[in-house]
């Protein structure tokens, strides 16, 4: 699914949090949302999946905009996991995971054998086939991220968005997010804080100040004086001999 950004922009009372916006994410492409703390990333996320009231500009998908889309028809195109996601404590892993199809079922109407089957792959995709009996107060934090994560594959969405997906994951689950992510066939908007995570989008888009102040790829954007502006660190690059990956060694430029 292609995105566009029209201007997009949200204040909070007289506060400017996102400002003037406009980006073109095409279909399939995996795009990472980098910047410093409070720079507008988790807010941009929420304007993009039409949830923030008196949003400024526009979200189109595929051309359409969002604007003119009911709830349900946005929820069958995207799916979000917040940073702070939380569900019903008293939800089991399978539960939690299933409420992914309530976009596609029709009031009262039951999962079918097609939604069980889509169930039990994002479980699996995530890593959380053994543990769906388990209850969510249960679970670590971890566990808790790849179910929200699992939900919102089960939603089958065209665009996922994803803040700080590998938060709280092992180095195993980070790297297994990472490459789940990357394969999926449709666009993914994901916001890292992990700038050789990042390195791996197809493109990156830096926000600063609640503005996007710079789009490319990932060796175009991070440059010596973009880290250093933006992110106030310095940088060594080193390459891995096993690939030949380009790696940041980061250091803080202030005492
Ligand atoms: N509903 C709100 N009301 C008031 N201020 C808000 C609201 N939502 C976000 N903000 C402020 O807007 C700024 C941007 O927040 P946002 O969560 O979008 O940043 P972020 O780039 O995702 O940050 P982080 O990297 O720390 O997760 C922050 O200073 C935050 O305090």
């Amino acid at each position: 699914m292609r995105l566009s950004t029209t201007a997009l922009g949200w204040k909070a009372g007289p506060r400017r949090i996102v400002e003037d916006v406009t980006l073109e994410i095409a279909s399939g492409e995996t795009f990472g949302l980098i910047g410093p703390n409070g720079s507008g990333k988790s807010t941009l996320l929420r304007l993009i999946a039409g949830l923030l009231p008196r949003a400024e500009g526009e979200v189109r998908l595929d051309g359409t905009s969002l604007s003119r889309l009911s709830r349900r028809q946005i929820a069958r195109r995207i799916a979000l996991v917040e940073q702070q996601a939380d569900t019903d404590e008293s939800l089991s892993v399978r539960a939690a995971v299933e409420l992914g199809r309530t976009p596609w079922l029709s009031a009262l109407q039951p999962l079918g054998a097609a939604d069980a089957q889509i169930v039990d792959q994002a479980l699996a995709a995530v890593g959380m086939a053994q543990m769906t009996g388990a209850h969510w107060p249960t679970l670590s934090g971890g566990e808790r991220q790849r179910v929200h994560i699992a939900r919102a594959l089960a939603q089958r969405p065209r665009l996922l968005l994803l803040d700080e997906p590998t938060n709280h994951l092992d180095i195993h689950h980070q790297l297994a997010l990472l490459r789940l992510v990357d394969r999926l066939p449709v666009t993914v908007i994901l916001a890292l804080h992990d700038l050789n995570q990042a390195m791996g989008c197809d493109r990156l888009g830096v926000m600063a100040d609640g503005r996007l102040i710079a789009c490319g790829r990932p060796r175009d954007v991070l440059t010596p004086a973009r880290l250093a502006q933006t992110f106030r660190v310095g940088a060594t690059a080193l390459t891995d001999p096993a690939d030949h990956a380009t790696l940041l060694r980061f250091r803080c430029l202030e005492e």
